[in-house]
């Protein structure tokens, strides 16, 4: 393998590496991320169970991972004003912060309108 590939390479596994111990971070830390990662996967058992089609897998995939994702940008904005506001009460600590739990409460709706669409007909076929 060519050395400026190898490298680049390198460093691409490296980022990886950093990212994967963010989410780890994130997991330890925040309970919000560790109950939407169990919504996730009990929507994923949903899925399998009802034998959802491949539009709504994806669908389910996608709002999952933007729950999951806005939860983990989320946790690094409150770390960012944490560290700036360092225990002050800031009025724009305040509003990054208030802005930040709505971007969260916005994927989530979103995440849970996609579901119910997707298995309120599911279930009614169970009833
Ligand atoms: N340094 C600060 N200055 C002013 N307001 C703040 C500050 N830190 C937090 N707040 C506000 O206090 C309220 C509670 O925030 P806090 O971060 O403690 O809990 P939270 O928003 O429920 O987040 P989490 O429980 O995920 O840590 C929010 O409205 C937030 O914007």
């Amino acid at each position: 393998m060519a050395s400026p590939v190898k490298a680049s390479l390198k460093k691409f596994i490296k980022s990886c590496s950093f990212a994967i111990s963010g989410i780890y971070q994130a997991f330890q830390t925040e309970r919000n991320l560790r109950i939407e990662l169990c919504i996730g996967l009990l929507t994923i058992g949903a899925g399998f169970y009802f034998q959802i089609t491949l539009g709504e897998w994806l669908a389910v995939l996608l709002a999952s991972g933007l729950v999951l994702s806005a939860e983990l940008f989320n946790s690094a904005i409150e770390t960012v004003v944490d560290l700036v506001a360092q225990g002050q009460e800031l009025p724009l600590a305040k509003r990054a912060k208030d802005i930040a739990a709505g971007a969260v409460l916005l994927a989530a709706l979103t995440a849970a309108l996609i579901g119910l669409i997707i298995f309120i007909p599911y279930m009614k076929l169970l009833i």
